[in-house]
C-alpha cells in the first residue's frame, strides 16, 4: 500500500496509470522513449518523473542534485549491479556471484589500469594487424564496408590480446562467441523477465543455459587457466615472467569458490560483455562522425601525424592526442549516453528517500536523464551540433592548467561512462584504445561517408538506441 501511495506521488509524463490507458502510455513510451524523456526532463527539471515499461513503472530523476545523489547512494540502498543487470536478468542469466560479488569490476579498476601502458605495445601490435586482416583492403582500391561488424571484430581482438594474450586473441570462433555471448544473454534475459517471479529460480536455469555456456568458454581458456592456477599454486601470488593478463587480474582479488576454472571463465565473459559491444559501438559512432563531418579528417590527421613523428606509437604519445580526445569526446556526447543513465535498483527494503522527501519504494528502478541531459543548451553551447573541437579549444586557448574535460572525466552532464563510485572503470583502457585506433585509421587510410553529408540514422526501440548497424563508409589504404 505504501507502494502504491509513494508510486502514485511521482507523476506520469504523457500519458497516465489507469489499469489500461497505462498499457497504451507503456506502448506509446516503447516507440517514442527518446520524445516522452525529453518532455519529462524539461517538465520537472529538478523532479522524479515515472515511465511505463511494459512489465512495471520505472523512476527517472533530473537535476544536478539528484543525479549526484543516485551516484553516490551506497549498493546496499541503491544496487549498482541489480540495476544494470536489470535488463539482462543478470541474476539469473550470469549468476549471483557476478551481481553480488563483482570483483571484475575491482580487478578493471586495478590490474587492468595500472599495467595500461606496460600492455600498449602488444596492444598496438594486435590494433595494426586487426585493422589489416579485417578490413582486407587491398592495394590502392576504395571498398564500401559495413561499419559495426567491422569494427567489433577489430575491438573483439584487441580486447582478447590484452585478457587472453596470442594466439587465442586470433581465434576466429573464440571471437566470435564472445561477441555473440551478448546477444546471447540479452535474449534469455528478455525472456526470464517475463516470468512471474515465482516461476523464476525454477525455469530460468533452463533459459539461461548457464552450465553450456561456461563449458563452451572452458573449451577456449579452460587450458589457459588451469595452468595459471597451477603455476599460482605452486609459485604463490607473484613470481617471475608471471603474465600481465585478465586471468592475474581477476586472481589477484578472487577468493575460495571464485579461484575455479568455471567461476574464474564466467567473470571473464562478464568483462567480454562489457568491453567490446560498447567500445566497438563508440568506434562506429566516432567513424560516422569523422565521414559526415569530413573537414575534421585532416587536422586529426596533423594532429597524429605530428604526436607520432615526435614520439612514436606510445601510451604517451596517445594522451598527447588532445583534439582526437576531444572529437571522441563531442562523438559520446551526442550519441554514447544510454536514455537513461546511472540505473539502480532499490534494495533496502525501507526504500530510498531523497533528500528533499522524495521517495522510491523498494524493489523499483531508478536512473537518471541521460542522453537529454548532453543536449541541454544550458550544459552546452550549441548542444545541438556536433563541434569536435568543443574540449580541446579551451586547453588551446587557456593552455595545460585550465580546466580539462579529457574523455575519461564524467559529470552531472556527461554521462557515457556513468558517474560516481560506479562510473566505467575499463574507461581508461577504452579511452586509450578509442584513440590508438581513430588515430591509426587516420594515419593510414582515407576514409569518406557512402552519402555525403548523411550520417546513418541511430537505430533502436524503447530504450534502447544504438548507431546503425547497417551503416557503411568507404575505405581505402593510404598512399604515403
Ligand atoms: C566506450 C566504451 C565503454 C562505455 C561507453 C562504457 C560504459 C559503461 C557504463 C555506462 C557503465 C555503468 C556505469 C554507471 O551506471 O554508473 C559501465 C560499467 C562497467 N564497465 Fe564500461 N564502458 C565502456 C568500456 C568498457 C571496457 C573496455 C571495459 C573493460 C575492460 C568495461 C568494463 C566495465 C565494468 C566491469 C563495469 C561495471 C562496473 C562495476 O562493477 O562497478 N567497460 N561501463
Amino acid at each position: 500500500r505504501r507502494r502504491q501511495q509513494a508510486q502514485n506521488r511521482i507523476p506520469v509524463v504523457n500519458g497516465s496509470d489507469g489499469i489500461i490507458s497505462s498499457y497504451l502510455t507503456a506502448f506509446h513510451f516503447l516507440r517514442n522513449a527518446e520524445e516522452v524523456l525529453e518532455q519529462g526532463y524539461y517538465q520537472f527539471p529538478d523532479g522524479v518523473f515515472r515511465v511505463p515499461t511494459l512489465l512495471r513503472w520505472d523512476y527517472v530523476a533530473n537535476g544536478v542534485a539528484r543525479i549526484a545523489e543516485v551516484a553516490a547512494a551506497p549498493d546496499d540502498v541503491l544496487s549498482f549491479h541489480q540495476g544494470i543487470g536489470d535488463n539482462i536478468q543478470a541474476d539469473w542469466t550470469m549468476g549471483m556471484p557476478i551481481t553480488r560479488n563483482p570483483f571484475h569490476g575491482h580487478a578493471i579498476r586495478g590490474g587492468l589500469t595500472r599495467n595500461l601502458a606496460r600492455c600498449f605495445p602488444q596492444v598496438m601490435e594486435e590494433l595494426v594487424c586487426a585493422f589489416d586482416e579485417v578490413l582486407a583492403l587491398e592495394d590502392t582500391e576504395w571498398k564500401l564496408l559495413p561499419v559495426l561488424p567491422n569494427t567489433m571484430q577489430i575491438v573483439a581482438r584487441i580486447s582478447s590480446r590484452l585478457f587472453v594474450g596470442l594466439p587465442l586473441c586470433r581465434n576466429q570462433e573464440y571471437l566470435n562467441f564472445n561477441i555473440n555471448y551478448t546477444i546471447n544473454i540479452f535474449i534469455r534475459g528478455r525472456i526470464i523477465a517475463l516470468l512471474p517471479d515465482v516461476l523464476k529460480p525454477i525455469l530460468s536455469p533452463f533459459i539461461a543455459a548457464r552450465d553450456t555456456l561456461i563449458r563452451r568458454t572452458l573449451s577456449f581458456v579452460g587450458p589457459l587457466i588451469e595452468e595459471r592456477l597451477k603455476d599460482e599454486n605452486q609459485l604463490g601470488p607473484e613470481w617471475e615472467d608471471k603474465p600481465n593478463d585478465l586471468v592475474s587480474w581477476l586472481l589477484e582479488l578472487a577468493e575460495g569458490e571464485e579461484r575455479t576454472s568455471a567461476a574464474l571463465a564466467l567473470r571473464m565473459l562478464a568483462v567480454n560483455m562489457a568491453a567490446i559491444h560498447s567500445t566497438s559501438t563508440a568506434l562506429t559512432s566516432a567513424l560516422y562522425d569523422l565521414t559526415t563531418y569530413s573537414s575534421y579528417i585532416e587536422p586529426l590527421r596533423a594532429e597524429a601525424e605530428r604526436v607520432v613523428r615526435q614520439e612514436g606509437w606510445t601510451k604517451a604519445a596517445i594522451n598527447n592526442m588532445h583534439r582526437i580526445d576531444s572529437f571522441l569526446r563531442e562523438s559520446q556526447r551526442l550519441n554514447g549516453s544510454k536514455l537513461i543513465a546511472l540505473p539502480r535498483k532499490v534494495i533496502a527494503k525501507e526504500g530510498f528517500t531523497f533528500s528533499d522527501g522524495t521517495f522510491i519504494p523498494y524493489g523499483a528502478i531508478l536512473g537518471v536523464s541521460g542522453r537529454v541531459v548532453h543536449y541541454d543548451p544550458a550544459n552546452y553551447e550549441n548542444a545541438d551540433t556536433f563541434d569536435g573541437f568543443r574540449f580541446s579549444r579551451v586547453r588551446e586557448s587557456e593552455g595545460d592548467g585550465c580546466v580539462q574535460r579529457p574523455m575519461v572525466a564524467t559529470g552531472v552532464d556527461h554521462l557515457s561512462f556513468g558517474h560516481g563510485p560506479h562510473a566505467c572503470p575499463g574507461r581508461f583502457f577504452a579511452a586509450m584504445e578509442l584513440k590508438a585506433m581513430l588515430a591509426h585509421v587516420l594515419v593510414n587510410y582515407d576514409l569518406r561517408a557512402e552519402k555525403e553529408g548523411v550520417r546513418p540514422p541511430n537505430m533502436g526501440i524503447g530504450l534502447h538506441i544504438s548507431p546503425s548497424r547497417k551503416g557503411r563508409i568507404w575505405m581505402r589504404k593510404r598512399q604515403i
